[in-house]
């Protein structure tokens, strides 16, 4: 049967006029419900182990804004959080995990892989609540960026420890890389599995490794990661995110096998146009700094994204997540623009 999910059939393939629409981040912060209930129930963190909760919040924007995906919510870290790290959230501060693997080995981390059940459990629940034409994503975070994460125990500037591990290292980085990348496939399977459509690779810190570093930590692992992925559910689309790659997109696209490529806000989307694989589905990628601006200039912004496109299959997004001060009036502005182009 033909697919009544216009962001799913792109994700295919297919071209749609207007393309599809989600955004990154498009549950959080900017949004009123979404601080209320946060604050209801105490944290970020308690919210994604509260199912019921965390499938509100991943429907909030749907109902406001009609976006065409719903993206799982949850977080890229509790990955780590599975492979036995404490984690938490602090407000104003960013995520912190413990021990950092900086200074403690792998092997004295004790698995608790039933830390991610809860979030098995949200997927069944937005699956059963979703509109037949929207499109449910899961994700997690790619295994650089959420070793990055694991070895300095929190965001770091320039990833500076777990490149100088990487370096000095390869064997304890490798193995930290290799139990990422397994945790993931049995998490994105299970995701699948629950409900999920396809699933999107979050890799946030991939702009910040040298060419030979990148083949060997981002590409890849995608590419297993992947592979595993396709021959056990070989119609889900993957969505690879690879940000700051600039140069090394086609690449990536051409080695890992994703299906469709995320392009951050400093890729020229007609230069993308003309260097990604012919028909290759591409995802973005509108500066988030254009959509709070608003008015005409992010109208032209919008237009160039969308004409760079008319050519290939296309999902409208942002080129990072959209920030947390971004006035609702401009998301709606974004999607009369794009709806009405096309
Ligand atoms: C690097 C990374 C993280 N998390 C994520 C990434 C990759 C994408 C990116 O680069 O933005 C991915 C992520 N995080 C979250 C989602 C949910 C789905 C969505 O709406 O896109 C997704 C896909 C929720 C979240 N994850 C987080 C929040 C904010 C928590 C809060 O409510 O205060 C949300 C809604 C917290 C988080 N989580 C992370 C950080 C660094 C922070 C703190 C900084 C920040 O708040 O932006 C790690």
């Amino acid at each position: 049967m033909k697919s009544d999910r216009p962001l799913l059939a792109v994700l295919r393939g297919e071209r749609r006029d207007p393309p599809p629409v989600w955004l990154m981040r498009q549950a959080g912060r900017y949004l009123p419900e979404y601080r209320a209930l946060r604050a209801e129930k105490g944290g970020f963190l308690e919210l994604v182990h509260d199912s019921a909760a965390a499938a509100e919040v991943t429907l909030q924007p749907l109902r406001r804004f009609g976006f065409d995906g719903a993206i799982l919510f949850s977080d890229i870290l509790v990955i780590p959080h599975a492979l036995g790290q404490d984690l938490r959230f602090l407000a104003g501060e960013g995520p912190q995990l413990s021990p950092r693997l900086v200074d403690t080995a792998l092997e004295q981390l004790a698995p608790v892989p039933a830390r991610l059940d809860p979030v098995y459990e949200t997927v069944r629940l937005v699956a059963g609540a979703l509109d037949p034409a929207v499109t449910f994503l899961g994700f997690a975070g790619s295994p650089w960026t959420v070793a990055t994460y694991m070895v300095a125990g929190e965001g770091s500037r320039e990833q500076a420890e777990a490149r100088r591990m990487a370096y000095r290292d390869p064997q304890a980085f490798g193995a930290i890389i290799t139990a990422i990348e397994q945790a993931t496939i049995d998490y994105l399977d299970r995701q699948i599995q629950a409900g999920v459509h396809a699933v999107q690779l979050f890799d946030s810190w991939a702009g910040s490794l040298s060419p030979d570093q990148y083949e060997t930590w981002v590409i890849a692992p995608t590419e297993r990661i992947v592979k595993a992925l396709r021959a056990r559910h070989p119609d889900t689309p993957i969505i690879g995110f690879p940000k700051g790659s600039g140069g090394k997109l086609p690449a990536y696209a051409r080695e890992t096998g994703v299906d469709a490529v995320g392009l951050d806000e400093t890729v020229d989307p007609a230069w993308a146009n003309a260097n990604l694989p012919e028909g290759l589905p591409v995802q973005g990628n509108l500066d988030p700094l254009a959509l709070i601006a608003g008015g005409a200039p992010l109208d032209a912004a919008i237009d160039r994204v969308l004409d760079a496109f008319a050519g290939r299959p296309h999902v409208f997004n942002l080129g990072h997540g959209i920030l947390l001060d971004t006035p609702i009036e401009r998301v709606e502005q974004l999607l009369a623009r794009v709806r009405k182009g096309g």
